[in-house]
Order: structure tokens, then C-alpha cells, then sequence
């Protein structure tokens, strides 16, 4: 194999012989890898079992991808760089066995971007119409693994998520943050300045008014069921003719064959979503990981106290906590609680046993590694 660091040659054809010559090692290499990813999967089979067997290591691919980071010396960028890795084991894991993510759909949404973004392209996926049938299609076993939203900056706890775990026995396998980018879009063959329309769902059209306000104050703005519908009808229309722009996200763009107009035209550049993997797997430690718990409080004096002075005894961060209903006794209240640590970890086992000595019911919900990218 040629030295990387042999002098770079400075004339066009040079060049691109130099860059064809790298890519066939490239190539090379990476059907190598994915050997051994075939044979990883062997070797798991005949130390799981049949069904039993675990082809999706959450842990080992946050670690691959931190390392990838940790070595990085550019001149790509860390995350461009993990990115490209974050392909390769998708690809590599897709030839130990396909894997089925159900998300919420429909397909171009913001959770689909959140899936591809974490267990990269080379998966099937399974758009469902709301967030319990995710639930629903990870536990019958029609999907290996659904993604859903937890958390927005803007707009605060997805209440559905939340309540899907009370009578799920689906574990937390992953997290994954998104920055949240909108952008104007047409057909291909409409003119923006004939734009008579602009759809997108009701939270993207708040989440860009000043723009809109801006740039757009004479156009009529209507809400649809979601950014992907908007961008679908955007498409359709454009097919008669018909000038009508739609705000959505970079999935749904490619998906429908839009251009864009105007990019990330959010009002607040810090937008971000936060989505959970389930699945029906325990992962095991990756060495920076966070835990989510689901307490339910007895309805005395100090509980809620009681329960939080346990993570402060022990030292555990604790990064969330949320309150709902307990829908089983008026003014019953189930608290989510997340923290970092691994429930494996000695401190973190400490407080969970505090826990239950002290609350109704304490359910992991999951360890999972922190998001990488
Ligand atoms: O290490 C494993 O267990 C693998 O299956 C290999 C590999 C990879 O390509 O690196 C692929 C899929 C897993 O999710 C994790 C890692």
C-alpha cells in the first residue's frame, strides 16, 4: 500500500491518477471490513443462536464512531469524517442481516432524517402513521428497531413518547439529536416568484414566522398534517403547474424532487430535536452512556425529594426530569428521569436500589450510549 503522506502531486491528471489509485485501496479496504463484518455475524450465530442473536451492537458502533473521531487528523472535518464510517457500518451491518426501522412517518419526515442520521442509509424502512404503532411494530417483532421524538428545544417533551413506555416492555438503545433545518421549496419547474402558497405543518410555519414575515408577507400560508405532505402536494402541484412552495427538510426535498428556494430559514439556529431508539435489547456499557428511568412516586410528603437527594448523594448527573400523570390514582404522578452513567455503573446501581426502596415502581427504561453525531 502507497504512503498517505507521499508527496501530493500538483498537475490535474496527476492528481486524479493519484486519486484513482487511492480509491481502489479504499475500495479494497472497505470489502475487507465488510468480510469481516460477514463473519462477525457467523460467529454470532453459533454463540447466540437463532433467534436469540444480537446483530445491532449499539455500544460497539458509538465506540468505532468516537474513535474515528478521536484519530481524526483532517483535513476533513471530525463529524464529516464519522459520517462516512457511520456508512460503512451500515453497510457492513445490512450484510450481517437487514435491519427494519419503523419511524414516524410519513416517509421525509424529521424522524426519518433522525434514522438515517443513526443507523445510516442501508436499512428498510417502515413509516407508521403515529408513535404507539411504532411502539407496536418494534414489539410484535415486524421491526428490529423504531425511532421516535422525545424532546424539542422549542417546543418542549413529545407527551406520546413519554406515555408509550408506561406499558411497553421495549428498552431505550440509542439517542439521536438533530438539528432541525427548514428550507423553501418548489418543483423544479416553478418559478419562485409566482409562489401563490406556502404549506408546511403548523409547528414549522411558527418556527420560521419571522422569516416568512420577512421575505413572504403577502403569500398565503397553509398548515398541512406534516413537512413531508407539504412537500409531496409542493410536488404534485408543481407537476400541473401550479406555483406552490413547501416547508421541509432536507429528506423530504430529495424524496419529492424539490429545489430549494431558501435554506435553513428557521427563526432559531439552535432548533433541535431529540429522538430515542427502542428496541427489545439491553446494551451493555460504550463508556460515555446515559440511563432513562420511569419512577413512580408514592403521593406523600417529600417523595419527590426523597427520590432526587439519592442522585445528588451519589454524585450522578442527573440531565432530565419530566412529570406525567400517573393515569392509574388522581394526582398520581410518574416521573422520567434521565442521568449519565450506565445502570451497570457501581454509583448508578446505588441509586437505583435507593429508588426502589423508596417509589411504587422504578423501571429502566435503558443505558444507551450518548449520541455521537
Ligand atoms: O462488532 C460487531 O458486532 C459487528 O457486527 C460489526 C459492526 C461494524 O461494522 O463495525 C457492524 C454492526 C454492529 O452494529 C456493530 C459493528
Amino acid at each position: 500500500m502507497s504512503n498517505s503522506k507521499q508527496a501530493v502531486p500538483d498537475t490535474l491528471p496527476l492528481l486524479r491518477d493519484r486519486i484513482d489509485s487511492i480509491d481502489s485501496q479504499i475500495q479494497m479496504l472497505i470489502n475487507e471490513r465488510a468480510a469481516c463484518a460477514q463473519k462477525v455475524a457467523d460467529v454470532k450465530l453459533a454463540e447466540q443462536g437463532g433467534d436469540a442473536v444480537v446483530f445491532y451492537r449499539p455500544e460497539r458502533e458509538a465506540q468505532v464512531l468516537r474513535r474515528v473521531m478521536e484519530r481524526n487528523e483532517g483535513p476533513l472535518g471530525n463529524e464529516e469524517m464519522a459520517k462516512i464510517f457511520r456508512q460503512v457500518m451500515s453497510s457492513c451491518l445490512a450484510l450481517e442481516r437487514p435491519m427494519r426501522i419503523a419511524f414516524l412517518g410519513p416517509e421525509g419526515t424529521f424522524t426519518q432524517q433522525a434514522a438515517l442520521k443513526h443507523f445510516g442509509k442501508s436499512i428498510i424502512s417502515a413509516p407508521m402513521a403515529a408513535i404507539d404503532e411504532v411502539f407496536r411494530e418494534v414489539e410484535s417483532g415486524a421491526a428490529n428497531y423504531g425511532v421516535v421524538p422525545v424532546e424539542n428545544s422549542t417546543e418542549g417533551v413529545v407527551n406520546h413518547t413519554l406515555d408509550s413506555f408506561r406499558d411497553s416492555r421495549l428498552k431505550i438503545c440509542g439517542e439521536v439529536e438533530e438539528r432541525i433545518h427548514h428550507h423553501l421549496l418548489v418543483s423544479p419547474n416553478i418559478n419562485a416568484d409566482d409562489v401563490t402558497h406556502i404549506y408546511s405543518h403548523q409547528q414549522s410555519l411558527a418556527q420560521c414566522r419571522a422569516w416568512l414575515d420577512r421575505y413572504w408577507p403577502h403569500v398565503e400560508r397553509v398548515a398541512v398534517s406534516s413537512n413531508a405532505e407539504a412537500a409531496r402536494l409542493a410536488a404534485d402541484a408543481g407537476r400541473s403547474g401550479r406555483a406552490i412552495a413547501a416547508i421541509a427538510g432536507e429528506v423530504a426535498c430529495e424524496l419529492y424532487g424539490l429545489v430549494k428556494v431558501s435554506s435553513n430559514i428557521e427563526d432559531r439556529p439552535d432548533n433541535t430535536t431529540r429522538f430515542l431508539i427502542v428496541g427489545n435489547q439491553d446494551v451493555p456499557p460504550s463508556g460515555k452512556d446515559k440511563t432513562s428511568l420511569l419512577i413512580s412516586a408514592k403521593n406523600e410528603p417529600g417523595a419527590l425529594y426523597r427520590l432526587l437527594e439519592a442522585f445528588e448523594r451519589h454524585g450522578v448527573d442527573m440531565t432530565r426530569l419530566e412529570t406525567r400523570p400517573s393515569l392509574m390514582s388522581r394526582w398520581g404522578y410518574i416521573f422520567y428521569i434521565d442521568f449519565v452513567g450506565h445502570y451497570l455503573d457501581e454509583s448508578c446501581r446505588a441509586v437505583i436500589e435507593e429508588l426502589r426502596e423508596r417509589a411504587s415502581e422504578v423501571k429502566v427504561l435503558g443505558s444507551y450510549p450518548v449520541a455521537v453525531l
